[in-house]
């Protein structure tokens, strides 16, 4: 009978086990260490992006902070923009496109770059690209500049961004190691960031969109009464800090009731929306244009002095009645526009709602002088 016969270790080999066993140990909980590390890192970023507050806060912390967590080269974000609505609402809620030049608009999602078939509302959502970076394919997601090093990447995951199966754009993430995102790679991570960072744009875009809607008027597209009273106290508290003066004032379409009578309602709204127009272009960046309701329109001008604001009001109630306005119909119509006009240092010094009220009443005042001295001019309020 044959023996086999157990050698039975040296004492040598058991410590060389043992300390191998002690190190793979001692490596696997680095590992879980890492892991967990990275997991609070990804915790605290959902965290802060569910809390941005605004459309430049949210992107701005996602461009910010994903890199770093993530350990990426490149991370961009590209928003289906259609009919260029987010991006004109950005603009005019003052949101600096220049400062995020990793943010990218496509009109349509036929630009993200996934492969959609014949997709319709029931098609199953697109999933995320991964592979080596190509150079010339990923321009769009990763366009050359000195904030997007494009060149050391090797790597990309391109993940689509979807709300209720809806692709509102995708989420790129570069990386410079070329094992990083392979077509293997199990997609559920990034996936789960990309849902969230959705959910995020989403809201800070309906909250943006409602807040224009809010400080906005419909038919002529310029601020509301609501805005222009928020704008004014804020601007009065500068203008006090800073020793600076600031001008109001108030313009009226002459007889606009016979402009509707003739024209139509709708033809009275067309001048509203060709006036705004006109008056918008006298006006320098840092003034604010509002319609106050009816056919009356103000305006808020900073760092300028009474002599100025009558000025800027005298070129606006020329570029008013200067030329013809033209109609849909064919048809046009001639107008002129009263002007009074207001400073802060002729307000009193009281509290800024104080002298909000003041500023307004005063340039009223002035209004009703121009209509009363037979309309068509410009006139500069001044205490009797
Ligand atoms: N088309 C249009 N008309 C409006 C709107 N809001 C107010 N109006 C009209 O504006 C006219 C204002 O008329 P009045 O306040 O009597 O003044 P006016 O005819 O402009 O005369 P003066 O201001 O004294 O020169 C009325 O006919 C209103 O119906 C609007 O949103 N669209």
């Amino acid at each position: 009978m044959a023996h086999t016969l157990y050698k039975a270790p040296t004492v040598e080999e058991l410590a060389a086990d043992n300390a191998a066993l002690r190190a793979r140990m001692a490596y696997m909980l680095e590992q879980a260490e890492c892991n967990h590390a990275i997991m609070m890192r990804h915790q605290a970023f959902d965290l802060e992006i569910v809390g941005a507050a605004s459309f430049p806060d949210l992107v701005g912390t996602i461009f910010r902070a994903l890199p770093v967590i993530s350990e990426l080269q490149s991370v961009t974000l590209s928003l289906v923009d259609e009919d260029a609505d987010i991006r004109t609402v950005m603009e005019r809620l003052g949101v600096d496109f220049a400062a995020f030049p990793d943010l990218l608009f496509v009109r349509g999602i036929g630009e993200l770059g996934f492969d959609l078939g014949t997709r319709t509302a029931q098609s199953a959502a697109p999933k995320p690209l991964l592979g080596m970076f190509d150079p010339a394919g990923h321009t769009r997601q990763f366009p050359q500049g000195p904030a997007t090093p494009v060149a050391r990447l090797q790597s990309v995951a391109i993940v689509p961004l979807l709300r209720n199966r809806r692709i509102i754009g995708s989420l790129n993430l570069g990386s410079a190691d070329p094992t990083r995102f392979t077509p293997s790679l199990g997609t559920d991570f990034v996936e789960h960031m990309a849902s969230i960072i959705a959910i995020c744009l989403e809201n800070v875009i309906s909250n943006e969109m409602l807040k224009y809607i809010g400080l906005t008027d419909s038919l002529t597209g310029v601020y509301n009464r609501r805005y222009i009273d928020r704008r004014l106290l804020e601007e009065i508290g500068r203008a006090r800090r800073q020793d600076y003066d600031i001008s109001f004032m108030y313009i009226d379409i002459d007889h606009f009731k016979r402009v509707n009578d003739t024209l139509g309602h709708q033809g009275g709204d067309e001048v509203l929306r060709e006036v705004a127009h006109r008056i918008k272009g006298e006006l320098r960046l840092s003034d604010a244009l509002a319609r106050f309701g009816g056919e009356e329109f103000v305006v808020l001008l900073i760092d300028a002095d009474l002599d100025s604001a009558a000025f800027v009001a005298e070129r606006i109630r020329i570029a008013i009645s200067a030329s013809m306005i033209a109609l849909a119909r064919g048809l046009q119509v001639s107008i002129t526009a009263s002007v009074g006009v207001a400073s802060l240092a002729g307000a009193s010094d009281g509290a800024p709602e104080a002298a909000a009220q003041e500023l307004i009443a005063h340039a009223d005042e002035a209004l009703y002088q121009a209509k009363a001295g037979g309309r068509d001019r410009v006139v500069r309020y001044s205490a009797h």
